[in-house]
C-alpha cells in the first residue's frame, strides 16, 4: 500500500499505575488507504474510543506511533494538533456535539470561522454541506427543532466543512434508531465514495459492518 493516510505502529495506552493499571489499547498496528471506510468493531470496553482519539490527536499514546497523512501525531505540540484537527481531521460523535443556540447553519460554520474563511465563501460552502447531507431547507432551524438523525447529518457537514482528508466517527449511530442509523452510515458510504475520504469509523452495530471497506476488532484492546 502507498501513501497510507493513517499509519499506526506498535501503540499502546495504559491508563493509571501500579496494580490499577489498565491497557486500554495494546499494541495495535495498521494503515489506512487514502478513500478507505475503515470500520472499528468491539465490545464496550475493547479500546476503540481511546484507539480513535489517539488517531485524531485528542489523546497521546503511552507506547507506538500515529501517522496521519504523514505527520506524526504522537510527537506534536499543542499547536500542531490544533491546526491538524481544523485542516486534516473531521469528527463526528455519538452525541453530536451541536451547540444548541446556533443554527444549523452556523454550527457547520464554526470550523470554517476558526479557519477565518470569508464570510461569502463560508456562506455558499454551508449551504453546499447542509445540501449534501440531505438538509438544505433545514439551514435556520436549531439543533433542539431537529431529529437525532438530522442533527448527526448537521455534524457530518461541519466535520466535512474544511475537506479534511480524514473522517473520524465514534459511534456515530449510537444514539439514533437502527433506520437512521443505517441512512447515516449510507451517507457516510456516498461521501467516502464521493469525495475519496478516509473514515474511520467505530460502531458496535453488527448491521452496520457490511458497509465498510475493511473491519478491524479489537479485544481488550488488541486487535483481533
Ligand atoms: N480516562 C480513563 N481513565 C481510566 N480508564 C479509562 C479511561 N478511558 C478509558 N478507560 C478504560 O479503557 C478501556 C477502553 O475504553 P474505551 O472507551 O476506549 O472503550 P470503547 O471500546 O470505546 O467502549 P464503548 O463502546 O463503551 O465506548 C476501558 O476498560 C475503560 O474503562
Amino acid at each position: 500500500m502507498s501513501d497510507p493516510l493513517i499509519e499506526v505502529d506498535g501503540v499502546g495506552r495504559d491508563y493509571g499505575t501500579g496494580d490499577r493499571t489498565v491497557h486500554a489499547v495494546r499494541e495495535v498496528s495498521f494503515e489506512a488507504a487514502r478513500g478507505e471506510l475503515v470500520a472499528v468493531r468491539g465490545r464496550s470496553g475493547a479500546g476503540k474510543t481511546t484507539l480513535l482519539n489517539m488517531i485524531g490527536g485528542l489523546d497521546r499514546p503511552t507506547r507506538g506511533v500515529v501517522r496521519v497523512a504523514g505527520v506524526d501525531v504522537t510527537s506534536a505540540n499543542e499547536a500542531q494538533l490544533l491546526d491538524l484537527r481544523r485542516s486534516t481531521i473531521g469528527f463526528v460523535f455519538q452525541s453530536f456535539g451541536l451547540i444548541p443556540i446556533l443554527s444549523a447553519a452556523e454550527n457547520v460554520s464554526v470550523p470554517l470561522r476558526l479557519n477565518r474563511r470569508p464570510a461569502a465563501e463560508r456562506e455558499e460552502r454551508v449551504q453546499l454541506l447542509l445540501e449534501l447531507v440531505g438538509l438544505g431547507g433545514q439551514a435556520a432551524q436549531r439543533p433542539g427543532e431537529l431529529s437525532g438523525g438530522q442533527q448527526q447529518r448537521v455534524a457530518v457537514a461541519r466535520a466535512l466543512a474544511n475537506d479534511p482528508p480524514l473522517l473520524i466517527a465514534d459511534e456515530p449511530t449510537g444514539q439514533l434508531d437502527s433506520e437512521t442509523g443505517r441512512s447515516i452510515m449510507d451517507l457516510l458510504r456516498a461521501l467516502v465514495d464521493a469525495r475519496g475520504m478516509t473514515a474511520l469509523v467505530a460502531t458496535h452495530d453488527p448491521s452496520l459492518i457490511d458497509r465498510a471497506d475493511r473491519v478491524l476488532t479489537l479485544r481488550d484492546g488488541r486487535l483481533a
